[in-house]
C-alpha cells in the first residue's frame, strides 16, 4: 500500500533531532567485516533502508549479523562465510550502490564475486567504468552477463599502480577494500578523501591493514596476509545535519541536531553563515538557526571534499529560494542532479537551469549538454503542491519546501527517504510539523 504524507506548511521547525552514523560509511564498514577472520563490531548503526540491505546481503553470505547490547550497536562475524546463490543475490538488483563494494573481499574470500545491477539515486549515468578498471588493474576478470557482473581472480589479487580519472568516492574504497589483503604494494593517485573514506581507513588500521594517506591525494596501502575484526563508533551522518540545518533555515525555525560533527561540516558551515544562518557548536552537537535578518544569495559550486558537498546541494536550493537576489549553484560531480527543481518550481520558485558551467571551476559536463548550472532568484513565496518523491537528498528538499510553503502538499513515494534518513517522519512531527500519514 503506498504511503501518502500530508503537509501542512508555515510552521517553524523547532526542537531537536539526533543523527546516528553516517549512511555513507556504516554499509561500508559492514562490507569490511568480510574481510575479517574475526567478528567486527559496529556502533552507532541507524536503522536505514540502505543497513537492511547490507545486513541481507551479508547473511546471504553466510555473515552472522547481530544486535549488540546498546541500540545501534551490530557484530558481524563473518567466520562462516559462504558463496549466495545468484538468485538470492539477484533479489537485490537496484537496491543501492553498495554491492559493487563486495567484489575485492568475495573474491579475496571465496574467489569471486556476483554483483547484481546497483542502484542508488538517479542523478546522473552513474557507470562503474573506474572501478572494474581498478579490479582489473588488481588482476581480476569481469565477466558482464545479463544481469550484474560475475568477477574472478584466477591468479589472485596483485597490489597496482592506480590513478583515478576524478577522485570518485566509490572506487577509493573498491581499491581500499581490495588492496588490503592483495599482495604487495597499492599506490592510488587522485583518491577521493571525504571523511567516510578516513574512517573507513580507521576501521581496516583496527583490523591490521597498513594504509597512508598523503596530502597529495594520494594513498598507498600495503597489503598483509589476513585481517581480524574491528570495534568501530561510525562517524555521524554529516549530510543529514545538513540537510535538518537546511529545514531550520527555510522554515525559519530553530533545530538542535544531537550528533553532528563541526569538523566534517567545514565547507558547510561557511556557507550557512554566509547565506545568513546562525549555528552553535558544542559537545554533543550543533543547534542551526534562522538568524532573523534577509537570507542573503550566494554563488556556490559543490566538489569533492574538502569542497561542498553534493549531496548538500539540494537542501540548500531550497534555502536558497528565501534568499534576497539571484543565486548561482555549479553542480560538478552529478551531470543531472536539478530534476528536483521542477516541484520547487511549481511551487513558486523561480529557479533557471542552464548547460554552461556558471563557476570558476569548468567540470566535466559544460561541453556535454547536461543542464548542470541553476541561477535562483529570490525570496520567491512557496504554495503547496502535490509531489512524487524523486531521490533521497532531492526527496528530503521536497519535504522541507513543502514545510516551509503556504498551503497543504500531498506527498508520495516518501519510502526512499527511508535510505538514509532514521526515523524521519517522527523527527519532523517532533520539531511541530502539522504533518499526517496515510496509506492508500
Ligand atoms: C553510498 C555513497 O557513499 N554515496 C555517495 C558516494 O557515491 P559514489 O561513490 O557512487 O560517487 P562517486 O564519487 O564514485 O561519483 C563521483 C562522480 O564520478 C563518476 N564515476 C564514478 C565511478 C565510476 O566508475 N565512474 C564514474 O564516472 C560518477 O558518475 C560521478 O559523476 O559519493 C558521492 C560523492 O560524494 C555522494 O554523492 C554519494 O552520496
Ligand atoms: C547520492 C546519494 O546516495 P547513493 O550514492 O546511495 O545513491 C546520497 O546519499 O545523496
Amino acid at each position: 500500500m503506498a504511503k501518502l504524507l500530508t503537509i501542512q506548511g508555515g510552521k517553524p521547525l523547532q526542537g531537536s533531532v539526533r543523527v546516528r552514523g553516517a549512511k555513507n560509511l556504516v554499509p561500508k564498514a559492514m562490507v569490511a567485516s568480510l574481510l575479517g577472520n574475526e567478528p567486527s563490531q559496529l556502533r552507532n548503526v541507524p536503522e536505514i533502508k540502505d543497513v537492511e540491505i547490507v545486513r541481507n546481503l551479508l547473511q546471504i553470505h553466510g555473515v552472522k549479523v547481530d544486535a549488540g547490547p546498546e541500540n545501534g550497536d551490530l557484530t558481524l562475524d563473518p567466520r562462516q562465510m559462504r558463496n549466495a546463490e545468484h538468485s538470492e543475490i539477484d533479489a537485490h538488483a537496484g537496491d543501492s550502490r553498495i554491492p559493487i563494494l563486495f567484489c575485492g573481499p568475495l573474491m579475496h574470500k571465496q574467489g569471486e564475486a556476483f554483483i547484481p545491477d546497483l542502484g542508488g539515486c538517479r542523478i546522473g549515468d552513474r557507470p562503474i567504468n573506474y572501478h572494474l578498471e581498478v579490479l582489473r588493474n588488481f588482476g581480476a576478470v569481469v565477466d558482464k552477463q545479463a544481469t550484474g557482473i560475475h568477477i574472478t581472480a584466477p591468479k589472485g589479487l596483485k597490489g597496482a599502480k592506480l590513478d583515478l580519472p576524478y577522485p570518485s568516492v566509490g572506487t577509493t574504497e573498491q581499491v581500499l577494500l581490495t588492496a588490503v589483503l592483495a599482495e604487495g604494494i597499492t599506490e592510488l593517485k587522485n583518491a577521493a578523501v571525504e571523511p567516510e573514506i578516513h574512517d573507513l581507513i580507521a576501521l581496516l588500521q583496527q583490523m591490521g591493514a597498513i594504509i597512508s594517506v598523503n596530502t597529495d591525494r594520494t594513498i598507498r596501502i600495503e597489503g598483509v596476509d589476513k585481517l581480524s575484526g574491528y570495534k568501530h563508533r561510525a562517524i555521524p551522518d554529516r549530510n543529514e545535519s545538513a540537510s535538518w540545518a537546511s529545514a531550520a533555515l527555510v522554515t525559519r525555525g530553530d533545530i538542535y541536531v544531537e550528533g553532528a560533527a563541526q569538523r566534517d561540516l567545514t565547507a558547510f558551515l561557511n556557507t550557512y553563515r554566509k547565506i545568513g544562518g546562525e549555528f552553535e557548536v558544542d559537545d554533543d552537537g550543533i543547534r542551526f538557526w534562522h538568524g532573523g535578518g534577509q537570507l542573503q544569495p550566494l554563488v556556490l559550486e559543490t566538489d569533492v571534499h574538502p569542497g561542498f558537498m553534493t549531496d548538500w546541494q539540494q537542501p540548500m536550493v531550497v534555502a536558497l529560494t528565501q534568499a534576497h537576489g539571484v543565486s548561482i549553484v555549479h553542480e560538478t560531480v552529478y551531470e543531472n542532479r536539478f530534476g528536483f527543481t521542477d516541484a520547487l518550481k511549481r511551487m513558486g520558485a523561480s529557479i533557471q537551469l542552464h548547460r554552461e558551467c556558471l563557476g570558476s571551476n569548468p567540470c566535466r559536463f559544460g561541453q556535454r549538454n547536461f543542464l548542470h548550472s541553476a541561477v535562483i532568484s529570490g525570496p520567491s513565496e512557496l504554495k503547496g503542491t502535490t509531489i512524487d518523491i524523486p531521490d533521497l537528498r532531492g526527496g528530503f528538499s521536497h519535504l522541507i519546501a513543502a514545510l516551509a510553503a503556504n498551503g497543504t502538499s500531498e506527498v508520495t513515494g516518501i519510502e526512499i527517504i527511508n535510505r538514509g534518513y532514521e526515523h524521519f517522519i517522527d523527527k519532523i512531527s517532533g520539531l511541530g510539523a502539522d504533518i499526517e500519514l496515510t496509506t492508500r
